[in-house]
């Protein structure tokens, strides 16, 4: 079994991991350009956590201009085997209100100027996306967020716009009509890229706001969604801290086949690759482009 490693993505308001010990940063280069900050190494109780804020610190990137790829890659790099994202989110469900926590585990992409894959010309490959999110590693979260007191929803739907313009009100009452829980700008293609890397992913989607949908809440705005992913900072560092405490030392295979995602997913022959591309893919698809035969 393999070590396992837990990494961390950061999102609005969440640009630090109080309680990791023993820090290094180290800014690790990815052959797909540079990643949104360095990485902070560390440790909780036993376990191996590195944390990555998502639109680096300062809040320096949007949503359309975060590198994905490079984040994606440098945290495989780091060793990352299972990587939980934390996101502000909009709500489209009354009894989900701010300070609520959805544990998502579907995504609908709706965003159009992002890269989506590391892989295509001279290395294709299709991986499954069914399942997102590791159903493992989600209920490691879900088991943390009862011991500490957080109230939280086990599943819902995630769908991620481009942004970076809140959604009109015709848009928010359509995505609520099609059923959706949460809306937010990062969960994709993040989720797809931790798929690609062979990361078990899940998404922490932490209820800031009602988009502009609900007649009684103010349309939403950054201070809000600043002032709650502020006043939650402390119940997401509690919710890290308790799910790396209680992490295994070895993680276990991923039900969903998350850790394997790239077994017969490469369509390209080996003859027709791209020796430039195969580099750049040393990291993400290390395991199956070093075994003989894929
Ligand atoms: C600050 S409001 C919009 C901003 O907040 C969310 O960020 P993240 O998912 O990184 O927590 C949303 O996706 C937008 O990027
Ligand atoms: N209503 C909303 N729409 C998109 N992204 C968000 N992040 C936080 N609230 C959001």
């Amino acid at each position: 079994m393999a070590k396992a490693v837990l990494g961390i993505i950061g999102g609005s308001g969440i640009y630090d991991l109080p309680g990791l010990e023993d820090v290094r940063e180290e800014r690790i280069a990815s052959p797909w350009g540079e990643p949104s900050d360095a990485l902070r190494f560390g440790r909780i109780g036993k376990t191996e956590v590195v944390f990555l804020p998502r639109h680096g610190r300062g809040h320096r990137y949007s949503p359309s201009d975060i590198n994905y790829r490079a984040n994606i890659d440098v945290l495989k790099r780091a060793g990352v085997t299972d990587l939980i994202s934390v996101s502000a989110c909009g709500s489209f469900k009354v009894e989900y209100y701010p300070g609520f926590f959805v544990l998502v585990d579907q995504f609908v992409d709706r965003t159009f100027r992002r890269e989506t894959s590391f892989f295509g010309r001279g290395c294709v490959a299709h991986v499954p996306m069914a399942h997102p999110v590791g159903p493992v590693l989600q209920q490691r979260i879900a088991d943390a967020a009862v011991a500490e007191n957080i109230p939280f929803t086990l599943g819902g739907t995630y769908v991620c716009i481009e942004g970076p313009q809140f959604s009109t009100y015709a848009e928010s009452i359509t995505y609520q009509s099609h059923g959706y829980d949460v809306i937010g700008m990062t969960a994709m293609p993040e989720a797809k890229l931790a798929r690609e890397a062979e990361i078990t992913y899940a998404t922490v989607a932490m209820v800031t706001d009602y988009d502009c949908w609900h007649p009684e809440h103010d349309e939403v705005d950054v201070a809000s969604v600043v002032a709650v992913a502020q006043q939650n900072a402390r119940k997401v560092a509690g919710l890290i801290a308790r799910i790396a405490r209680d992490f295994p030392a070895e993680r276990e295979p991923c039900p969903r086949g998350s850790d394997r995602a790239l077994d017969g997913a490469i369509m390209t022959a080996p003859s027709a690759r791209d020796p430039e591309l195969l580099k750049k893919l040393d990291a993400v698809a290390g395991r199956i482009l070093h075994s003989t035969g894929k």
